[in-house]
């Protein structure tokens, strides 16, 4: 039987943990978070769904037992925050079978950090439309079930094509796949989306419906997306269809960050939904806003373009991370004079 780990076992990763353990695959969950650990271990791990409820006994492992184990696996999923990437592939790579793949289940650019590590021979990249939270050890809320998640799965090497399969066939236990030739641009695309709602709502410290609800907001927020878009064609990438889109829908460049981001405020997030940024947050966390407007602001200064929303947003949110700033709708000001230097 194929041996499964999911490194990172938070909102997503639990949640992916569950619905692989639930179709009888053997599956190991490794964790950093211990409360959350010691919750799934004695009362399995509840996923509170829009329909239903799963409550599923899962096998976990705290991070600090990685090296007690024996077994090499022949898939990893690994879903922790992309700045985590390069150490986790070092922690798992003594346990990926010569044959494995490790798989970066996250937002960010993390394929190439990956394949640094364990080769782009045992690398597959991915997109992931999972909505989920995780505020308390053992409970997920995952916003949208199986029949609402969305994966794109790709190679970025010769010697994986033609094995995206072996992946596709355990992640469609969790959602809808597609496997396709240009995972790179693939993952840029979901970067636009992105830097288009994660961190931009996350400074407002609202839940995402509510934030683009506020005046001005929606216009800042394309206006992100769009300098993503920009710095993704002139680094060479193709302007892809992700959520299950088709080709058609992301025909007019012009139009592009907006059908995205009504695709996933229609199709993957609910009323209460706060973005994985902003639950950071709460948490007292770090968040991957240097991965993502971070990576825009990076790729428009190469090509000689600007990028001010996302170069206020890194701003905003590093302020926020340092303590000088609160998250909440007080920020809006700040966020439309500066983005407007
Ligand atoms: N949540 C979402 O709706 C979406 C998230 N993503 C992406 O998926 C990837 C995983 O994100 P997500 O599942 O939200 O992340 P989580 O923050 O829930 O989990 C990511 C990592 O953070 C750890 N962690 C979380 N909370 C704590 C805590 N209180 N104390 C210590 N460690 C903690 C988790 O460790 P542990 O191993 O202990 O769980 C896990 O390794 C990211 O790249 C994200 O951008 C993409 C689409 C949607
Ligand atoms: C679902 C959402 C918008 C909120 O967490 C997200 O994190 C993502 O799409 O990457």
């Amino acid at each position: 039987m194929v041996k499964v780990a999911v490194l990172g076992a938070g909102a997503n990763g639990a949640s992916i943990g569950a619905d692989l353990t639930a179709a009888g695959v053997d599956v190991t969950l490794i964790e950093q978070w211990p409360a959350h650990a010691e919750a799934m271990r004695e009362r399995g791990v509840t996923i509170n769904m829009p329909d239903r409820t799963l409550v599923q006994p899962v096998d976990v492992r705290h991070l600090c037992q990685v090296a007690e184990l024996r077994e090499k696996f022949d898939v990893v999923f690994m879903l922790m925050k992309a700045y985590d990437s390069g150490w986790a592939a070092q922690l798992i790579e003594p346990h990926l079978a010569e044959d494995g793949i490790l798989v970066g289940v996250q937002n960010g650019m993390t394929a190439d950090t990956i394949a640094d590590v364990v080769g782009a021979h045992r690398t597959l990249g991915c997109v992931i439309e999972i909505s989920s939270m995780m505020f308390e050890p053992g409970v997920i809320e995952r916003n949208s079930g199986p029949d609402r998640s969305w994966f794109a799965l790709g190679s970025i090497d010769a010697s994986t094509r033609g094995r995206e399969e072996e992946v596709a066939a355990l992640l469609r236990r969790t959602g809808a796949v597609d496997i396709v030739d240009d995972i790179r641009s693939a993952k840029w695309m979901k970067l636009v989306s992105n830097s288009t709602t994660l961190v931009t709502t996350a400074i407002l410290g609202l839940p995402m419906l509510e934030a683009v609800a506020q005046p001005g907001m929606r216009e800042l927020m394309v206006r992100s997306g769009q300098e993503a878009l920009d710095a993704g064609r002139a680094q060479g990438y193709s302007v892809l269809p992700i959520f299950g889109l088709t080709a058609d829908a992301v025909a007019d460049y012009d139009s592009v960050v907006e059908t995205l981001l009504d695709a996933l405020l229609e199709g993957f997030v609910l009323p209460q939904t706060k973005t994985t940024i902003l639950q950071d947050w709460v948490k007292g966390r770090h968040s991957e806003v240097d991965d993502i407007n971070g990576a825009v602001v990076a790729a428009s200064a190469e090509h000689g373009l600007s990028a001010p929303v996302n170069a206020t947003v890194v701003e905003l949110a590093h302020r926020i991370e340092r303590g000088d700033l609160q998250p909440g709708p007080q920020n809006l000001t700040l966020l439309r004079e500066f983005a407007a230097r």
